[in-house]
């Protein structure tokens, strides 16, 4: 692994100044950290204590989080993963499915209100970012307002003999941008660089993280980079992240703006929608972008 380079930090106070940086990063590392993103530091402390709980539950109250689209739901800890399990929840910006998920969990009226309020905030930010990312293309930013959000929450039981294994094994996510909130203490994520090079991503508290996912690079007619990441056991602690994702166009394909279709640029895939394109992934089992390649005109 090379030691000497880390990911970009970009701070969400200081725009229009980071636009370039920003796009910058999108297109070569799919990949940065934010800073100064407005959300209060005890909320996300208070979040992750609801989530660590949740995730305490006994395995038959955790099943009663079913799947609302393909994959959204629980997940138990499988052969694939034996060490990782997770909750999801489907469609974030809306508060019956916010109360539906709590209902599923048995959620006290005190946690209810952490994940509503911790749901609504972290939307607020990543239709932010969404948006900054295509205004540093040139674009409008208010293409993905409608799109929807998928919330998980990982948890990673590492021990002693779990140490130099897998976590979650190489994989791209399949949405446009996924903001996460690692684990404040327990490292182990770690992002490929464009010449393949693994660079770890050190927990940082406070901040978020953003990747970019298949869809951008979809979205983008090849622009921005889906950036593979794994989680890595180093140490045997228990890790937990909270994942969010914005997926893509809920029923309409994801279509390049025109902006950037021209003849030095033709387009690069074909069109289909977000969930079709979920569903090839979880039926081809291609975890790592390689579904794109299925997708090429
Ligand atoms: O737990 C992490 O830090 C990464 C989780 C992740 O990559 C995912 O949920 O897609
Ligand atoms: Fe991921």
């Amino acid at each position: 692994m090379d030691k000497t380079q880390s990911i970009p930090t970009i701070d969400l106070s200081d725009f229009p100044a980071q636009y370039e940086k920003l796009r910058r990063s999108s297109e070569e590392w799919g990949c940065f950290r934010v800073v100064n993103h407005n959300i209060p530091f005890e909320l996300m402390q208070e979040m992750k204590q609801v989530v660590r709980s949740l995730l305490d539950l006994p395995i038959q109250i955790k099943q009663n989080n079913v799947d609302v689209i393909a994959g959204s739901g629980y997940w138990a800890p499988s052969p694939k993963n034996p060490l990782y399990e997770a909750l999801g929840l489907y469609d974030m910006a809306s508060s019956q499915a916010v109360h539906t998920f709590c209902s599923q969990l048995d959620a006290s009226p005190s946690q209810r209100d952490t994940v509503a309020k911790y749901a609504k905030a972290i939307h607020e930010v990543i239709m932010d970012i969404g948006g900054k990312i295509a205004e540093s293309m040139g674009l409008k930013g208010d293409y993905c307002k409608e799109w929807p959000c998928q919330f998980r929450i990982n948890k990673y039981h590492f021990t002693p003999q779990s140490v130099g294994s897998a976590g979650v094994q190489l994989h791209t996510d399949s949405g446009f941008l996924t903001i996460l909130q690692d684990d404040e203490n327990v490292g182990g994520l770690e992002v490929m660089d464009k010449s393949g090079e693994f660079v770890a991503v050190d927990p940082l508290p406070g901040s978020l993280l953003v990747n970019l996912g298949d869809m951008a690079t979809v979205w983008s007619n090849g622009r921005l980079h889906t950036v593979k990441h794994r989680v890595q056991c180093k140490e045997a602690k228990t890790r937990v992240s909270i994942a969010t994702f914005l997926l893509g166009p809920k029923e309409e394909a994801v279509d390049p703006p025109p902006e950037l279709v021209d003849s030095d640029h033709p387009r690069l895939y074909n069109s289909f929608t977000y969930e079709e394109y979920r569903k090839l992934r979880l039926s081809t089992e291609l975890q790592a972008g390689e579904a794109l390649a299925l997708v090429h005109t």
